[in-house]
């Protein structure tokens, strides 16, 4: 399988003048040609942090970034801003949520798309371009008239499109997209999302979706990876995961949300807060806020288990003791699934 984001023991910490803030803790994850990965996790639990470092979008005078993060035989943790410049658009491109405020309003859409694509292709010409940026538009579901226009002339889902199609511009092979279409009302956001599965499967293109959203998940990745408090709980394919979830931090945030079938349930949610991330912690992270918390899960951190194919979860119900004891699984398991 072609791998192309592959990141070992990676973490990001912020450094203030009077703290430290451990915002994502070894990190290790592979993501593989074709996959489209959401990464979910309540607010605060590292998404955005994790993409930006990815991209290397943080400024380095307070954040520190260690371990790899390999990428077309790169590793971008130890990449120079010229090669990183290289990387960016090309190869490796991201919508954000407000990526559409990022156009100019004194330019018209073309003029500012064409302007990127000649970032990368400074010779290209006119005539390439615009068959390009037609076939751009058209993927997003957006006229070619959209090209003579201004931006306060597009609704903000035309202009989050047209942002989604400046991302797609070079062909790159790996599109972060956090919270891209979490601002958009819900019938542009379904809209949006069918069309960005749909170009999938014309383009070849790996995506990763930060999203709050487990819906939009469900609806458009093939694998999940649930970050809580800095830490990765639970990865794996979303046909397993959303069916039947392993970890009890991911139960906790599926019993967060209404049933999509419409069936009556009770939404229990999770009790308590995120962690102080200024602090570093012996146990399990998430071991205040678990029901099913035994005594080790205070005093060891879970190592990974290897579920089922790609599925892995990190949690001591399904881990021997670090210490070597065998623990009863069968019993944690017959107890977390009660
Ligand atoms: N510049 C910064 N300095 C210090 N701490 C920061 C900084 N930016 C973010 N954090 C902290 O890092 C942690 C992770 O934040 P991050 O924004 O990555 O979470 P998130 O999961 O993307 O949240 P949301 O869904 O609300 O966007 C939080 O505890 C946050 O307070």
């Amino acid at each position: 399988m072609d791998r192309v984001l592959e990141l070992k023991d990676f973490n990001v910490t912020y450094k203030n003048k009077t703290k430290k803030v451990y915002a994502v803790k070894d990190i290790n994850l592979t993501i593989n040609k074709g996959d489209s990965l959401g990464i979910v996790g309540e607010s605060g639990s590292g998404k955005s942090t994790l993409a930006m470092a990815i991209l290397r979008l943080l400024p380095e005078r307070n954040t520190e970034i260690t371990g790899s993060s390999n990428f077309a035989n790169k590793d971008l943790v130890q990449a120079s801003e010229k090669e990183l410049k290289e990387i960016r658009w090309k190869e490796l491109s991201v919508v954000f949520q407000k990526s559409m405020n990022a156009l100019s309003p004194v330019h018209r859409i073309g003029e500012q798309i064409e302007d990127i694509y000649r970032v990368h292709k400074p010779n290209a010409r006119k005539e390439e371009i615009f068959d390009r940026i037609k076939a751009l538009l058209r993927l997003v579901n957006l006229s070619e008239r959209v090209f003579k226009m201004y931006p306060h002339e597009l609704s903000g889902g035309m202009l989050q499109r047209v942002a989604i199609a400046i991302s797609l511009i070079h062909d790159p092979k790996l599109l972060i997209m956090d919270e891209a279409t979490t601002a958009l009302d819900v019938v542009t956001q379904g809209q949006i999302l069918e069309e960005i599965v749909k170009m999938e499967q014309t383009l070849d293109v790996t995506r990763i979706m930060i999203t709050h959203d487990i819906s939009v998940v469900a609806t458009t990745c093939n694998k999940i990876a649930v970050l809580y408090a800095g830490e990765l709980m639970e990865v794996g394919y979303v046909k397993d995961i959303l069916k039947e979830p392993k970890h009890p931090y991911t139960k906790g945030l599926l019993s967060s949300i209404p049933s999509l079938s419409g069936e009556k349930e009770t939404l229990t949610g999770i009790k308590g807060h995120l962690p102080d991330l200024s602090q570093k912690y012996e146990g399990c992270i998430f071991a205040p806020r678990c029901e099913h918390a035994m005594e080790q899960c205070g005093k060891s951190k879970p190592s990974e288990t290897q579920l089922t194919g790609e599925n892995r979860v990190w949690c001591h119900l399904y881990s021997q003791s670090d210490r070597g004891e065998q623990l009863d699984i069968s019993k944690n398991l017959a107890e977390v699934n009660r």
